[in-house]
């Protein structure tokens, strides 16, 4: 049975989510599932931008069919080339025998290389500014690149201003009814999965996303209709501000984030001690992950947030904790920039992950390292905790400075 809502008089939401899905792209934890959504607009000519996932194509087929109520299908619009938004598109060309598909260059190169279904006569190739009239409506597609892979285009549409932004302004998290942001409470339940999908699958291509975002600036828009999430119709400052200060690598608030990791609990009490001191000295909302049990994703999505993070980690193998290797390994891959670090190590006989993760972090750009970096030899004495009050103490100057 079909399950669609209505965008405005003539548009549909015509996707549906996957709550059974562990893992996006086989690496994130959804443990709210994930939404793919498309739409649907009927004019004197019926457009459809973009499909959905195999999980959920047999509900996007009865929902497309539903919606078109017997009249044929025009249009495909296909914005991005990604398997997650393209498992239908044969579906819907053999049972539309006049669909024509919708693309640039790049994503009919890329369809060639995912499928192998004949597209003779049966695409529309469109390029910067090019417009497409479905009738009242009409579709103008812009191209924006690595927002997140190369073929990536928006379409706009300009009688009703909705913007169809491909996997920009997506979320992690399946949507149950409420589809719109202000039928749902975005901060409480949706910001923290936005965050996680922008710094995980989009957060390397800041640059390009601000190219976009300037684009779009010359656009009126009123509503923002992503392919993952929640649709946008009300307050779209809040969201292009969240991506415009992401993908600037500012820190969206001025706060600390610990990531530590520890085997027999002596770096983590260094932790507790020097959070507990920043928590005395007024520094609220502190966050606190240990590394090991922190999805990788989640943890890059704290560097998105956070201006201040503390890093602590025992030497391991004469390395860095393979844990608190891998996060800042995929700190780098992710392009990350400008926070300020403050620096914990531990090792028993020859501690060296302080130094080896002052190394790591200088190939970031922007990123600060506070002094002292703290030195342990395994578990904590009188000793240490000068060093520790006065790491804190830099932390604060920095955190008020
Ligand atoms: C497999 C393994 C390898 C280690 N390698 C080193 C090392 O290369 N250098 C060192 O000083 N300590 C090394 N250690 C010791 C730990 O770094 C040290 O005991 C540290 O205090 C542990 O901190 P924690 O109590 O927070 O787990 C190693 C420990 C293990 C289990």
């Amino acid at each position: 049975m079909y399950c669609t809502r209505k965008l405005t008089e003539q548009v549909w939401w015509v996707g549906g989510s996957d709550r059974r899905l562990a893992l996006f792209e086989n690496l994130f934890p959804i443990t709210r599932g994930v939404s793919y959504n498309s739409y649907l607009i009927l004019d004197e000519q019926t457009a459809v931008v973009d499909t959905v996932d195999s999980s959920i194509s047999r509900q996007f087929l009865e929902n497309v069919l539903h919606t078109l109520d017997g009249r044929p299908l025009d249009y495909l619009v296909i914005n991005h080339m990604e398997p997650d938004h393209c498992a239908s598109i044969e579906t819907l060309l053999l049972r539309f025998p006049t669909l024509k598909l919708v693309g640039n260059a790049k994503t009919f190169a890329f369809m060639g290389q995912f499928y192998d279904f004949p597209l003779d006569g049966r695409t529309v190739t469109v390029k910067e500014g090019d417009t497409l009239s479905l009738g009242g409506h009409t579709l103008q597609f812009h191209m924006t690149p690595m927002v997140h892979w190369p073929e990536v285009m928006m379409t706009y549409e300009s009688s009703e201003k909705l913007l169809f932004s491909a996997d920009a302004f997506g979320s992690f998290g399946a949507t149950g009814g409420n589809l719109f942001n202000d039928e749902l409470n975005f901060d409480r339940d949706w910001l923290d999965d936005a965050r996680r999908y922008y710094g995980n699958i989009v957060g390397k291509y800041g640059l390009q996303v601000q190219a976009a975002l300037k684009k779009l600036s010359g656009l009126d828009i009123a509503m923002i209709c992503p392919l993952h999430g929640p649709i946008w119709r009300s307050n779209l400052d809040y969201l292009l501000n969240k991506y415009d200060k992401w993908s600037r690598y500012e820190p969206e608030e001025r706060a600390v984030a610990v990531l530590y990791a520890s085997m027999y609990g002596d770096t983590e009490n260094a932790v507790n001690l020097l959070a507990a001191g920043l928590a005395d000295s007024g520094v609220k909302n502190i966050a606190m992950h240990d590394i090991s049990s922190t999805h990788v994703s989640t943890l890059i999505s704290e560097v998105f947030r956070c201006s201040h993070l503390v890093l602590a980690a025992p030497t391991y193998n004469n390395g860095v904790y393979p844990a608190m290797a891998t996060f800042l390994h995929d700190m780098k891959a992710l392009g990350l920039q400008n926070r300020t670090v403050a620096l914990v190590e531990n090792g028993s006989w020859a501690p060296v992950s302080g130094k080896l993760m002052r190394e790591m972090l200088g190939e970031l750009k922007g990123f600060q390292v506070l002094e002292p970096v703290v030195s342990l030899k395994s578990a904590l004495k009188d000793s240490s905790l000068e060093p520790l009050f006065q790491l804190r103490d830099r932390i604060l100057d920095s955190l008020n400075g």
